[in-house]
């Protein structure tokens, strides 16, 4: 009796574990120039489910064109772009099961904070209830209760971020971009964002551009860094030393 119940606890330890290690999404020769400038050359590469990974490089290094030739803002050269939904090459922006918050807020003007976040509840079908719930959880965790009704052109810049993580992080899709999130962020609202971040790797995979090494250090499983040969990775613990020595530079 102990050896069946044994075998299949370990049954299901190795399911639980193939099924939460899966590849979420697949980058296959991704290839983007700008004109004659070629900025990425043929790069390939897996990303998990439930994993955390950093984008790292020096500015203009192509960071954001990687992040939006994956979500589909930007046409690439060539590339295959593969998630559970199928191959996702030549769906556009809004059949991707990827999200991308852009570093420069992108709202209505005519909307509220509340506004916003109820009309992202409903493009993703949630009930009544299930916003409700989603919204309040959200603007509990980052302080937004106080500005609901605001405008968005009302908020400050540090505001105006956390409304956009929100709006992110009320995405139903399993792949969240997020591109430079730390910027403009005093330190309370820069720990409370690492730490909903981190929560929100049980629900999905997260890929995140930053110069902000210590942030990306506290949250991150792996790390694309660009360095002067081109990109590496790299999965053990990052510091400014160990960046600097992988971009072959002085960047931090
Ligand atoms: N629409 C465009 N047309 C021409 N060149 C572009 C265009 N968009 C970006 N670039 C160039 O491509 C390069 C990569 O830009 P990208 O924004 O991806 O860099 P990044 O690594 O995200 O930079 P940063 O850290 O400053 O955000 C830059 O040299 C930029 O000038």
């Amino acid at each position: 009796m102990y050896e069946i119940k044994f075998s299949m606890f370990f049954i299901i330890f190795v399911i639980a574990k193939i099924v939460g290690e899966r590849i979420m999404l697949e980058i296959k020769n991704l290839y983007k120039s700008y004109g004659s400038r070629i900025i990425i050359e043929n790069w390939s590469y897996q990303f998990q489910n439930g994993k955390i990974y950093g984008l790292i490089g020096r500015n203009g290094i192509g960071k954001t064109t990687i992040l939006k030739c994956m979500c589909g803002l930007l046409i690439p050269n060539k590339a295959e772009i593969i998630s559970d939904k199928g191959d996702l090459s030549r769906e556009d922006y809004l059949n991707r099961d990827i999200i991308y918050v852009s570093d420069e807020p992108i709202y209505y003007h005519n909307l509220t904070v509340q506004e916003h976040f109820w009309l992202v509840c409903k493009v993703e079908n949630y009930t009544q209830e299930e916003a409700q719930k989603a919204i309040s959880f959200y603007t509990n965790k980052l302080h937004m209760q106080e500005y609901l009704n605001y405008y968005p052109s009302a908020l400050s810049k540090g505001t105006l971020q956390r409304m956009m993580l929100i709006m992110g992080f009320l995405r139903r899709k399993p792949n969240l971009l997020l591109d430079e999130p730390f910027n403009g962020l005093d330190p309370v609202q820069l720990e409370e964002i690492i730490q909903i971040c981190d929560e929100e790797r049980k629900k999905r995979c997260m890929i995140i551009s930053s110069h902000d090494i210590e942030s990306l250090a506290e949250l991150c499983d792996e790390y694309i860094v660009w360095g002067t040969n081109g990109i590496k990775v790299f999965s053990g613990k990052i510091d400014r030393k160990a960046v600097n020595q992988m971009i072959g530079d002085s960047y931090v």
